[in-house]
C-alpha cells in the first residue's frame, strides 16, 4: 500500500478533478460518506447520541460538513461547530446546505468553548486541519483540541488528526487524539509514522472515487507480505548446506560478548547454510549461549577487541564467505577503523554493516569515501542516533524527517539503509518501505544484532541486499508479533525472537 505526502495527495486530487473531470465537490461528498459510513458501522444506533463536529475553515472542514448532513439524518443531536465562516468555495457548498436543512451550526468562541465544558458528547468528528496545516496550533484552535482530548468522546478524525503535520508526522503545538482516523486514496505520512500513528488511533483507508490510473510515482509503501520474495525459503530436495551460503560475521569484544552471539545465532537460525563468527578470544566466555552449529575463529585480540594483526589472519576465509557481516559489539577504536578500511580496499563481498562498524564509519573519511565506492551490495542499519551521526547532523532532525535521512544515507553510499526505530524505513535510495510490524517489546538492546544476522542469512541463501532488507526487517517484527501472543511485551527478549523466526518463517510461508 503507498503512503502519501500532501503534495503527492493534492497532485491526485488535481489529476483526478482537472485531468479527468471529476468535479472537486464529488469527492468531498465521497470523503465525508465515507468517514459517515465508518461511524454508522461501529455503533448500533446513532439517534441516542450527541455529536459534535468541529469544522476548519479548509476542506478538511468541507468533509466534515458532508459528514455532519449525513449524521443529522439519523440523529437530532448533531452540532457543528465552526471555527470561521470564511470557507473554501467547495466547503461553502456543503456549509450552505446545511444551513439550508437548519442543521445546528455555532460559530465557535472562547465563551462557547467553556459552555460546552457542561455538556457530554458520544462522539466527536475532529474536521479542524488536514493536509493543510501550515503552521503550529495555538489560540482557539489549541483550546478545542485540548477539549476535545478531555471530553471523554469517541473521536473520528478526518484524514488526519488536526495538529499532525501529514508529511513529517510531528505534533505541531498540539493535536487531538483520536480514537479512528479515516483517511483517503491512501494513508498519509502522518498516518503511518510516530508520534502521528498514536495520534491517530485505528487508521480506516476509504476509496473516494480517484481512479488508480492517476496514482503514479509514489515511491513510499508500507512493507506488505506482498511485497516479500519468499521463492528462495523453497529448498530442493537434493540440496546441501552449500547452497544456502556461507555467512561472515566479525562482531563482539570481550566488553559486548553477547552481541556476536544474538547476531550469529539469529544467521543460522534463519537458514544460512555455514556461519563463522570471527571474535576476538575473550569474548569466548558466552560458549554456552551460543548456538553448537556456528563455527568460530576466535582472533587474537588487543585487551578483549579486535585487532588488525589478529584480523587479517583471516583473509583467506573472508574471500569464501559470500556476506559479511561487520560491527555488532566491536566497539571503536582505530584498529576496528583499519580493520573496516582493509575490507573495503581489498574484497568485493556483500556486507552488512551496523552498530560500531557505522559508528566507525561516521568519523573516518577515508572508510565513507571507500564504502560509496565499494563494488559489491551494502547494507547500512542505523538506528536514529547512528544515522544522525553518518550524516553528522542532529538525532531530532532524523526523527524530524527519517524517510528523508534513510533515502540520503543510501544515496550517499549506494547502499541499502535499514533506519531501525518504532516504524523501520528500507529504502535503496528510490523507493521506500515502512515497517508497521513489530511492538515495543523489542524496543531491547540486542535487538539489532538479531535483525543483522537474519540480513546476513538472507543474503547468503541469495536474495538481493535490498528482498533480505525487506524480508528480515518484516520477518524479525512478525517473530515479536507472535510472541506478543503468549508474553508480555517486558520479558520478549531478542532471543526469544530469534527462537519465533520459525513461527514467523512459517506464517509468512502459510500466508
Ligand atoms: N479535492 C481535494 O483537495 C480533497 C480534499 N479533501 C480534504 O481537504 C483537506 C485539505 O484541505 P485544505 O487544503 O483546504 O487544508 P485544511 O483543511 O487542512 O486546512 C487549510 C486551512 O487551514 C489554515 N491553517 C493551516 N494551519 C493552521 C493553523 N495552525 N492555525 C490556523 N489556521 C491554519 C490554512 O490557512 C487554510 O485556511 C484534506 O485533508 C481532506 O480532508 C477531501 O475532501 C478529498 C478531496
Ligand atoms: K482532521
Amino acid at each position: 500500500m503507498f503512503v502519501l505526502t500532501s503534495s503527492q495527495m493534492r497532485e491526485i486530487d488535481r489529476k483526478a478533478s482537472q485531468e479527468i473531470g471529476i468535479p472537486e465537490v464529488v469527492l468531498m461528498e465521497n470523503a465525508g460518506f465515507c468517514v459517515f459510513e465508518e461511524i454508522r458501522k461501529d455503533f448500533e444506533t446513532l439517534d441516542d447520541k450527541n455529536i459534535a463536529v468541529f469544522c476548519g475553515k479548509g476542506n478538511n472542514g468541507g468533509d466534515g460538513f458532508v459528514v455532519a448532513r449525513y449524521l443529522a439524518q439519523v440523529c437530532p443531536n448533531v452540532k457543528v461547530f465552526l471555527f470561521d465562516e470564511n470557507v473554501t468555495l467547495i466547503s461553502k457548498v456543503f456549509l450552505d446546505i446545511l444551513k439550508r436543512l437548519e442543521v445546528d451550526v455555532s460559530i465557535l468562541s472562547e465563551e462557547l468553548l467553556l459552555s460546552l465544558k457542561t455538556q457530554r458528547f458520544d462522539i466527536i468528528v475532529d474536521a479542524i486541519f488536514g493536509i493543510g496545516l501550515s503552521k503550529d496550533i495555538d489560540g482557539l484552535y489549541k483550546k478545542a483540541i485540548e477539549y476535545i482530548n478531555g471530553s471523554g468522546a469517541y473521536v473520528y478524525s478526518v484524514d488526519i488528526p488536526s495538529g499532525i503535520c501529514s508529511d513529517s508526522a510531528s505534533v505541531r503545538g498540539c493535536a487531538v487524539k483520536a480514537n479512528k482516523t479515516v483517511t483517503f486514496v491512501y494513508p498519509k505520512i502522518g498516518n503511518i509514522l510516530y508520534p502521528g500513528s498514536y495520534y491517530c488511533g485505528k487508521v480506516i483507508v476509504k476509496d473516494i472515487g480517484i481512479p488508480e490510473k492517476i496514482i503514479k510515482d509514489i515511491k513510499v509503501k508500507i512493507l506488505t507480505a506482498e511485497d516479500l520474495d519468499i521463492s528462495k525459503f523453497y529448498r530442493f530436495p537434493d540440496s546441501h548446506k552449500g547452497d544456502y551460503g556461507k555467512v561472515g560475521i566479525v562482531a563482539g569484544s570481550k566488553y559486548y560478548p553477547g552481541a556476536a552471539v544474538l547476531c550469529s545465532n539469529a544467521a543460522v537460525q534463519s537458514g544460512c547454510g555455514l556461519c563463522y563468527l570471527i571474535t576476538p578470544q575473550e569474548a569466548l566466555y558466552f560458549q554456552n549461549l551460543r548456538k553448537p552449529e556456528i563455527v568460530v575463529l576466535p582472533l587474537e585480540g588487543k585487551e578483549g577487541v579486535i585487532s588488525f594483526d589478529g584480523f587479517v589472519k583471516f583473509d583467506e576465509y573472508l574471500a569464501k564467505f559470500d556476506v559479511l557481516g561487520f560491527g555488532c559489539g566491536l566497539t571503536k577504536n582505530e584498529e576496528v577503523e583499519k580493520i573496516l578500511i582493509h575490507i573495503l580496499e581489498n574484497f568485493q563481498i556483500p556486507i552488512v554493516i551496523d552498530a560500531d562498524g557505522l559508528n566507525t564509519l561516521s568519523s573516518s573519511q577515508k572508510a565513507k569515501k571507500l564504502l560509496a565506492n565499494y563494488k559489491s551490495q551494502k547494507v547500512l542499519t542505523p538506528h536514529y542516533m547512528e544515522a544522525a551521526r553518518i550524516l553528522g547532523v542532529d538525532v531530532k532532525d532524523v526523527a524530524k524527517s527519517p524517510i528523508d535521512a534513510a533515502t540520503k544515507i543510501a544515496s550517499e553510499f549506494r547502499a541499502i539503509c535499514v533506519l531501525k526505530g518504532s516504524r523501520t524505513i528500507i529504502t535503496d535510495g528510490d523507493e521506500v518501505f515502512i515497517n508497521v510490524l513489530g511492538n515495543p517489546g523489542m524496543a531491547k538492546g540486542g535487538s539489532g544484532d538479531v535483525l543483522t544476522g537474519i540480513i546476513l542469512s538472507m543474503i547468503a541463501q541469495g536474495y538481493s541486499a535490498f528482498e533480505a532488507a525487506k524480508l528480515s526487517v518484516y520477518l524479525h517484527s512478525l517473530s515479536a508479533d507472535i510472541l506478543l501472543e503468549k508474553k508480555a511485551m517486558q520479558t520478549i527478549l531478542p532471543s526469544d525472537i530469534i527462537e519465533g523466526l520459525d513461527s514467523a518463517i512459517r506464517r509468512l510461508i502459510e500466508g
